[in-house]
């Protein structure tokens, strides 16, 4: 048993969140360069908690430009054993409505412009993202967001574009039709990948704020809308944090999807041809199998 520790990664509107004992915003250093900001530590319910704004406060990152190897190092070496990645998200479904939270479970990478591993010349790794998401933190995630009397769906395929702009008709229209993703966003790959790398339980509550630019009732994505919807969301995103101490308990059994231990068998790069800058640059993310 470990003791469990929830790190929250704050998207578009949610910049902060309240309750938190003990809280103070502190600066963590990584070897893979600065987050995108402080990292609110503190208790909630007597558990150990951080909160990280993906775009920093004031919204200073682009999702190109979002950090987020040293976001995903940095709490790995505050002691984080469950990340929480709370999205504002297009939606490709008529039912999944603005307002309503998607757990997601899928995700469809169209991401190209950003560093997406740890690994790599002098350590290379291969782990799985087949189940890309923790089935265990996620429920937690539905649990939570039910007993806040939102509205939820668990499940969905998030499909991460590179951006900053939105996505064009016949590309919305693509991903929805022949690609099947259900929701559209631009922040959470590399994040999941890289904590599936860090060994971290990764959970993604995307909450919709618009239906992309397929529906034919719908005109294209306006981030006045947006904006509106998200300012409605935040204090629910909150509400659904708040409930997660007590579903998911201070001690912490290994994760029966295997998520803490993703590096067991990883590792290609024979001990002796191992880059030793590299390796000590991995000392949080990989420390475990490292040694
Ligand atoms: C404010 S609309 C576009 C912006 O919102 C989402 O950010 P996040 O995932 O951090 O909530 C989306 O991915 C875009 O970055
Ligand atoms: N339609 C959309 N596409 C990409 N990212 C988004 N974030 C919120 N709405 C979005």
């Amino acid at each position: 048993m470990t003791d469990t520790m929830i790190g929250v990664i704050g998207g578009s509107g949610l910049y902060q969140i309240d309750g938190l004992q003990d809280a103070e915003w502190r600066a963590v250093e990584s070897p893979w360069g600065a987050p995108s900001d402080e990292i609110l530590t503190g208790r909630l319910d007597g558990m150990a908690m951080a909160f990280l704004p993906r775009h920093g406060r004031g919204h200073v990152h682009a999702p190109s430009d979002v950090p987020y190897r040293a976001n995903i190092d940095a709490l790995k070496r505050l002691g984080v054993t469950d990340v929480i990645s709370v999205s504002a998200c297009g939606s490709f479904r008529e039912e999944m409505a603005p307002g309503d939270f998607v757990v997601v479970d899928q995700f469809i990478d169209r991401t190209f412009a950003r560093a997406k591993s740890f690994f790599g010349k002098g350590c290379v790794a291969h782990v799985s993202v087949a189940h890309p998401t923790c089935p265990r933190l996620g429920a937690a995630c539905v649990e939570a967001a039910r007993a806040e009397g939102i509205k939820v769906h668990d499940g969905g395929t998030y499909l991460a574009m590179e951006g900053p702009q939105f996505s064009s008709m016949a590309e919305s229209k693509m991903y929805r039709d022949a690609w099947g993703a259900d929701v559209i966003g631009m922040t959470n790959m590399p994040e999941a990948k890289l904590a599936r790398e860090a060994e971290l339980c990764y959970a993604s509550v995307a909450m919709i704020t618009d239906y992309d630019s397929w529906h034919p009732d719908h005109g294209a994505v306006d981030i006045n809308d947006i904006i509106r919807i998200l300012t409605g969301n935040a204090d629910k995103g909150r509400g659904l944090v708040r409930r997660l101490p007590a579903l998911l308990g201070a001690d912490r059994a290994p994760c029966p999807h295997g998520c803490d231990r993703a590096l067991e068998f990883a590792l290609m790069t024979a001990p002796d041809k191992r880059d030793p800058d590299l390796l000590a640059r991995l000392d949080a993310v990989a420390g475990r199998v490292l040694g």
